[in-house]
């Protein structure tokens, strides 16, 4: 709702509307100017006040012309490649997430566009993810339709955006070409200036002629390995340093396919939160109650799979009551792998945010303790949050501190040690978007190093006969499998304790270890290893 002022035509504030802090009023100003000032201003005051605004800030008039998820699509986008934010921005993360993007859209374009309705949000959801997604085929063909190279290389970011946007509504969503040009030539023309408005619809129409005639610049495989990764990364989107390591460890078909399921929508799952007491039946009947399609995990017995409507979850408040978490399966599958039973000393070495410590906590059904570590303390603030949020936090202890410093300092051993370690994050790429772009091999080096180090300091805190989990949300053996083998050279006192007795065998690899294949089982890709510490073997580098 918005507060406006249906006032004479000559105030500045006629249509007026202030869309973020609504007042459940509307009120017309006085009409004569002389004697009324004063209370005119007055009443602008307490409007400015109602509105959260302080009286010398500028308020922009709304802008009926352009479409609003096309303005914050943009100014998304912008932002996501500046590395300000992630392609779930819009979701419930953070208290007034919408408002502060709303006031970037307003800073950035100079305008303000109407509140985005529900219909809006997912749109943007689905622009943004896909402009994301598919950013290396859409500037490839930008570029192929740009009179010359230097135009798209010296391409202001806002006009970039906007053509990635029409670009992929065309190409990838399939919509009615001449009104997404003349939508993306709007913006264009409003957000920057005419020139740049014709230029869109230039470039645009070139596009929609190309597409109607099956004729799209596309790359072809063909040459040798090196060249065919070249076009695979055009044509799937995605880094080559990808797609040549996944031809390498997959080959070229499996490689595909991995690549269309990162590029798909991605298929979000819901945790119950049975430390509120709820149960997957009540969830279901929520779910049920709000018309979201749903279908019961085939493996795990607390998840609700759902297929779209993770917006409407969201909204209807079942993540802020507490009834429900958004946790995919695979990373209920690695809690499972641990086992957590009541009246056990768990400890999480990188815990934050928090979901697999508090699906952990959860199984120990208010008897033990699990001990959260994490080195980011605005993440481990939100899993203290959560924690009281879900009644666990008796049972949940949250350390801030690098592991590494905590393994040395401490003379405590749990039965249990998980390590969710930093990783690429190469299994989640279907859910986060953006990732495939801030990733390098380099990166993959230091992980793998950071890898080792965290695994031997988690070791340390294992008890004689206890149990240590090393997993990642990653799909690559150099930091799984090789990770372990390198693990166990060194440490004699380790064992691998096969997972089999603890997830489907459709989960299970021939050295015993869990893994989830996006491909194969429709979830995210993760791995964990599960190894018991002997009872009486001790290695000198983890003695204290
Ligand atoms: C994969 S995430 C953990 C996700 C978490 N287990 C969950 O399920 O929500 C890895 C975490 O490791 C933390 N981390 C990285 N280096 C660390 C270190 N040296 N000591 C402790 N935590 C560290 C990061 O801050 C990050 O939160």
């Amino acid at each position: 709702m918005a507060i406006s002022f249906a006032s004479s035509s000559s105030s500045p504030f006629s249509t007026l509307s202030l869309s973020r802090k609504p007042l459940p009023f509307s009120c017309s100003l006085p009409k004569s100017p002389i004697k009324t000032k004063k209370f005119n201003a007055r009443i602008i005051a307490f409007a400015y006040k109602a509105a959260g605004l302080k009286s010398k800030q500028k308020i922009q008039k709304i802008n009926e012309e352009v479409s609003p998820h096309r303005a914050v699509s943009a100014v998304r986008l912008l932002r996501i490649e500046q590395g300000g934010a992630f392609a779930d921005l819009l979701s419930e993360k953070g208290r007034g997430a919408a408002e502060n993007e709303m006031a970037y859209v307003e800073r950035t374009l100079g305008f303000r566009t109407r509140d985005l309705e529900d219909r809006d949000l997912r749109l943007v959801t689905d622009i943004v993810g896909g402009a994301v997604r598919w950013r290396r085929l859409l500037d490839h063909l930008i570029l192929s339709l740009c009179h010359e190279e230097r135009t798209f290389r010296e391409m202001e970011p806002l006009l970039l955006q906007i053509l990635r946007i029409g670009f992929f509504e065309i190409v990838k969503l399939a919509m009615p070409p001449y009104a997404v040009v003349d939508e993306n030539v709007r913006l264009a023309k409003v957000a920057l200036r005419p020139g740049a408005g014709n230029m869109v619809n230039g470039i645009l129409r070139k596009l929609v002629l190309l597409k109607e005639t099956n004729s799209l610049p596309l790359p072809k495989i063909e040459g040798d390995a090196r060249a065919q990764a070249r076009a695979l990364a055009v044509i799937h989107s995605h880094p080559v340093w990808m797609v040549r390591r996944w031809t390498n460890f997959l080959g070229q078909e499996e490689a595909i396919k991995l690549m269309n399921w990162n590029n798909g929508d991605p298929r979000f799952c819901l945790r119950v939160n049975t430390s509120r007491g709820y149960t997957r039946t009540d969830l279901v009947e929520k779910l049920e109650m709000l018309k979201v399609p749903h279908e019961p995990s085939p493996c795990m017995d607390d998840f609700v799979r759902v297929q779209t409507g993770l917006q409407t979850v969201i909204q209807a408040g079942l993540l802020r009551e507490g009834v429900c978490s958004v946790q995919d399966e695979s990373a209920g599958l690695v809690v499972s792998v641990v086992d957590p039973q009541p009246g056990e000393t768990i400890v999480d070495c990188c815990a934050a945010p928090g979901g697999k410590t508090l699906y952990m906590a959860s199984r120990l059904r208010g008897q033990g303790m699990v001990v959260a570590i994490d080195l980011n303390k605005g993440r481990l603030r939100i899993l203290k949050e959560t924690s009281k949020l879900h009644n666990l936090d008796g049972v949940i202890t949250a350390i801030h501190s690098d592991l590494r410093l905590y393994s040395e300092k401490t003379n405590l051993k749990f039965d249990k040690v998980l390590l969710d370690a930093p990783c690429s994050g190469l299994g989640v790429l279907s859910k986060r978007a953006d990732l495939r772009w801030n990733r390098s091999l380099e990166d993959l080096e230091q992980l793998m190093d950071l890898q080792d180090e965290l695994l031997h300091a988690a070791s340390r805190l294992v008890k004689p006969g206890g149990i240590l989990v090393y997993s990642t949300c990653s799909i690559d053996p150099e930091e799984n499998e090789e990770r372990i083998v390198t693990f166990l050279r060194r440490h004699p006192e380790f064992a691998i304790d096969p997972v089999d007795r603890y997830v489907p065998p459709d989960f299970t690899t021939k050295e015993g270890f869990y893994r989830s294949n996006p491909v194969k089982h429709s979830i995210d890709g993760s791995f964990a290893a599960r190894l018991v510490r002997s009872l009486n073997q001790e290695n000198p580098a983890t003695k204290k």
